[in-house]
């Protein structure tokens, strides 16, 4: 599979092509988007006192996603989501101000609010995201500066959802984004990767998509030598990976949250 770069990205990546297939329970995918969401509740319960938590996190490729989101939240003041196409922003926004034809994520909504102890405050968690989403921003990994031309003070927290394997060719690239999104975080800061497993390729719609496969002992490296020390690391295996082999060869996700320490 040849890599598919910031411009087929730009062009060819459909939100909600993206959302309909990976971002939907009741599609096979269910114990996937569950492990993702329990994770994060988990990480970020603790609230803004905890170590995983502060004044700014950034979403870097955020994509038209926010269930990476919904127990950020709880934890930081603001967050500043982020994406390199337009399209993804706009559809982003578009659940931000509650236009007509936004997607619906209330069933994630549901279950990360089932897991804080109250699954009928869905609405108010869905408020207290949008209030918390100060900006979306332009970014690109493949920059020194991700959010070039804007330069901002370093921030408390950076997560970043499946975005790093997508965005490299290879690991160098993936090595270089990820020191290029560690800049932005402050030593002591605070790193949270959800990523794929072993995947090369995935469908949006009718386009396929370039992933560098990875295993976790080389995301853990990586994550090493970018500077931080790892808190936790926790893998996913897929039951079933032949079922999804028509949108993905990915056989797992990974959950990671590390500390940047004092030296980039
Ligand atoms: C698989 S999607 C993940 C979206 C979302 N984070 C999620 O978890 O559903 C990959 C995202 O990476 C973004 N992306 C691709 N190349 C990028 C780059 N060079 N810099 C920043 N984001 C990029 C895409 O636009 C897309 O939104």
């Amino acid at each position: 599979m040849t890599f598919t770069g910031g411009d087929v990205y730009q062009f060819s990546f459909e939100p909600r092509d993206y959302l309909t297939s990976f971002c939907s329970f009741g599609k096979g995918r269910d114990d996937i988007l569950n492990f993702r969401l329990q994770k994060c509740f988990e990480a970020f319960k603790s609230g803004p006192d905890g170590d995983l938590g502060g004044d700014v996190l950034i979403d870097i490729g955020t994509g038209p996603s926010i269930y990476q989101l919904l127990s950020a939240c709880q934890a930081f003041k603001s967050i500043i989501a982020t994406d390199f196409t337009d399209k993804n922003r706009q559809e982003l926004e578009k659940w931000l101000k509650r236009e007509p034809g936004a997607y619906d994520w209330s069933d994630f909504s549901k279950v990360v609010c089932e897991l804080e102890g109250d699954r009928e405050k869905w609405r108010e968690k869905e408020e207290k995201l949008r209030s918390t989403i100060k900006h979306v921003l332009r970014c690109d990994v493949t920059k020194s500066n991700p959010l070039d031309p804007l330069v901002i003070s370093p921030v408390d927290g950076v997560i970043s959802t499946l975005c790093l394997e997508t965005a490299c060719k290879d690991i160098n690239n993936y090595r270089s984004a990820l020191r290029n999104i560690t800049s932005l975080l402050k030593p002591g800061g605070h790193l949270v990767l959800i990523g794929v497993l072993g995947d090369s390729f995935y469908k949006v719609g009718q386009q396929t998509f370039f992933c560098l496969p990875l295993d976790a002992q080389t995301v853990r490296g990586t994550v090493e030598d970018a500077g931080y020390t790892i808190k936790e690391m926790d893998v996913f295996l897929i039951p079933d990976v032949a079922s999804h082999l028509d949108i993905t060869d990915s056989y797992g996700n990974f959950f990671l949250v590390a500390r940047k320490e004092a030296q980039d």
